[in-house]
């Protein structure tokens, strides 16, 4: 089936847009069918792959609108987060690509300037996109250009602090900017805040919600697939209007306000903006959305309106077609409650991701223990010192590339005062879909040279409950705990522990010391069976506690001929970096070869995939050391201190 039909299979209307000129042309009543039409297509291929259908369902008439306004690429459009950038895909000419959405060589599920002159933010992180409208609009300026810049931003991206620091900086450069609050009241759950309260405030003027209530039962009677829903949609153009009221808080900043306006009508939409990008200074159009708008599945579903399926779904139901597995977050999230009901003085802090990373179990025990603070990663880290400072334990539970932005608020809001603060990171290492601004690879090297910070990497299910465990009975100081994503790995039982180092494999032999951090455990069993075909004895360690390295490591790498570590994070200033340096520190020269992730960008695909690009598999791994130590054999020459120890 050609791309032609493919897509003309999704919509009449679908198959002739290659640009956003075409959209540009349509009338309303086209713009309607169109609409449906996109909806039809982000449920049929999203189903199929995974990705985000619940935001991006949300603001398709909002696309359509901004890109029927505004010119881009000569305009640009920015989308904070950019999770919800496929509706800007769709209309930008990469319709073909949905089929390998999120997928090794295809689609990113972010804007991306190699796919296209009409992206630009590339970083999924929440809270940017203003900071960079600000920076390009001074630029435009300074530049004489008369070009527009727009920024979509959520209602839960505007919780993140770095939203308030451009809002100050956009209002007094005064620069023509439009801002687009995109108001769904959602982040994956809904959006807390005393800002939430106030833009839900503004939301519920009352002709707002009657006309989506009505626009809601009407799309409930309409196929979820198929036919497009046009009529329905067409039926609510009429009587929804623009709603121009000052608002106090964003107009005492010195930025006009317009709305809020239904971000579901696109003729409504349009000339909110339209009265935007020709006021001549910085104007906030606050549109109101549904996340999962018109896909009944999405609407209803409580946790996060279909967020961002990982995988696969079933179009009627929305639920996963992937058999459920036990994921590194169930057994996080039982521990954490196990040790909570022991524990009074434990509480929980998410960044507006309880369900994501298991707090919302905690939450529904005790919910006066537990604090969504909105995606606000910076302010989670202070305020959890706040908490230790009043005598409590804080587990914050984040996804390990967001704690990237509070390292400062760690190294001296937490650390510094050698508080008792854990932070749990989730989905730690390469996660696969989400691509490079989303790979937890930097935190044992970034975290690592924190003073008095103590990282746990648990190798299985045993492992993170035990290591849970150790770090909220840390007292004096800060503790982190990290895992990956996905299915939590087998248990893999220690022979003995050394210190707190688990031996997991040894031999007669001690050729060589491998040091497998975290869930690597299992590739380092597999590795020692392949290197022993050859001969080598194979000593297979989890330091469990990796930061700081565990003298005992240092203490087991004498007593062998090579070390090798492997670890799921970079190799700058990781674990494997740290144990060369205690190592020459401990006059033990024995030769290391330290394995891990490049800093780099890597790209999107399946974690297994990014993996083995990177050489980070059993089979890789094993061809490297059984090299690396035959070629200490054919230099006898080259003793090592326990060679030369051995021979006196
Ligand atoms: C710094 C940071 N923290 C957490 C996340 C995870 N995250 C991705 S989307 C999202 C919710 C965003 O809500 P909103 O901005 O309202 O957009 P919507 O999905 O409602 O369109 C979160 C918390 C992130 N991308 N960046
Ligand atoms: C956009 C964002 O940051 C999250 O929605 C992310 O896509 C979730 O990833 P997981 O699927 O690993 O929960
Ligand atoms: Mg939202």
């Amino acid at each position: 089936m050609s791309v032609e039909e493919d897509t003309a299979n999704h919509g009449r209307l679908l198959g002739t847009v290659r640009g956003p000129q075409d959209v540009k042309r349509m009338s309303g009543e086209e713009l309607d069918v169109l609409a449906a039409e996109i909806r039809d297509f982000l449920i049929a291929k999203v189903s199929r792959t995974g990705g985000h259908v619940g935001p991006n369902l949300g603001v398709v008439e909002l696309t359509l609108a901004m890109h029927r306004v505004f010119d881009s690429p000569r305009d640009r459009l920015l989308f904070d987060t950019g999770h919800q950038a496929y509706v800007h895909k769709i209309l930008t000419g990469r319709q073909a690509g949905f089929d390998k959405l999120r997928q090794r060589g295809g689609l990113s599920g972010y804007p991306s300037q190699a796919e296209s002159e009409h992206d630009l933010i590339e970083n999924s992180h929440a809270s940017t996109a203003l900071s960079y409208a600000d920076g390009l609009a001074k630029a435009y300026a300074l530049r004489g250009e008369a070009r527009s810049v727009v920024a979509v931003v959520g209602d839960g991206a505007l919780t993140g602090g770095m939203c308030w620091e451009a809002l100050n900086n956009i209002a007094t450069a005064g620069n023509s900017l439009v801002i687009v609050v995109n108001d769904n009241g959602r982040s994956y759950s809904p959006t807390i805040g005393g800002l939430a309260d106030h833009l839900s405030s503004l939301r519920l003027n009352p002709g707002y919600e009657k006309v989506l209530d009505t626009v809601k039962d009407a799309l409930g009677s309409t196929p979820l697939v198929g036919k497009p829903m046009y009529e329905v949609l067409h039926a609510v153009k009429k009587g929804i209007k623009d709603a121009v009221a000052p608002q106090a808080m964003f107009e005492d900043l010195g930025i006009k306000y317009v709305g809020p306006v239904d971000g579901h009508d696109v003729a409504a939409v349009e000339s909110a903006l339209r009265a935007a990008k020709n006021f001549g200074g910085p104007v906030i159009v606050h549109a109101v959305t549904r996340k999962g708008y018109g896909y009944r599945p999405a609407e209803e579903d409580e946790a996060d309106c279909l967020h961002g399926p990982g995988s696969a779904f079933d179009v009627e139901t929305g639920a996963l077609l992937a058999a459920p597995s036990v994921k590194w977050t169930h057994v996080f999230a039982d521990e954490l409650l196990a040790v909570a009901d022991e524990r009074p003085d434990v509480v929980g802090i998410t960044a507006a991701m309880a369900e994501p990373t298991g707090i919302a179990k905690l939450a529904r025990k005790y919910p006066e223990r537990v604090y969504d603070v909105g995606i606000a990663e910076q302010h989670a880290a202070t305020s959890a010192a706040g908490l230790a400072l009043g005598g409590l334990h804080p587990v914050v539970a984040v996804y390990a590339t967001f704690l990237n932005r509070a390292f400062d608020q760690v190294l001296l809001d937490v650390a510094m005062h050698k508080l008792p603060v854990t932070f749990v990171l989730d989905r730690a290492g390469i996660t696969g879909p989400d691509g490079p601004s989303h790979y937890g690879i930097w935190d044992m090297s970034v975290f690592g040279v924190v003073p008095g910070l103590r990282i746990a990497a648990p190798r299985d299910a045993a492992t993170l409950r035990e290591e849970l465990r150790e770090a909220v009975a840390v007292n004096d100081g800060p503790t982190v705990v990290r895992f990956p994503t996905g299915a939590v790995a087998a248990d893999l039982p220690a022979l003995r522990r050394v210190g707190p180092v688990d031996v997991l494999a040894e031999s007669a032999r001690t050729d060589v010391l491998l040091v497998a951090v975290g869930s690597f455990g299992q590739l380092g069993m597999e590795v020692a069976a392949r290197v022993a075909e050859q001969g080598y004895g194979v000593t297979v360690v989890d330091p469990r506690w990796v930061r700081p390295v565990p003298a005992e490591l240092v203490e087991l790498a004498a007593g062998h001929r090579l070390v090798v570590s492997v670890e799921d994070g970079v190799r700058v200033g990781g674990v494997g970096d740290a144990l060369g340096q205690a190592m020459r520190d401990a006059d033990v020269r024995v030769p290391l070869k330290d394995l891990g992730v490049p800093a780099d960008w890597h790209p999107h695909g399946t974690r297994a995939q990014i993996l083995a690009d990177l050489g980070l598999t059993a089979q890789d791994v094993a061809r490297n050391v059984t090299g690396w130590i035959s070629s200490l054999d054919a230099t006898p020459d080259r003793l090592t201190p326990s060679d030369a120890a051995a021979q006196n």
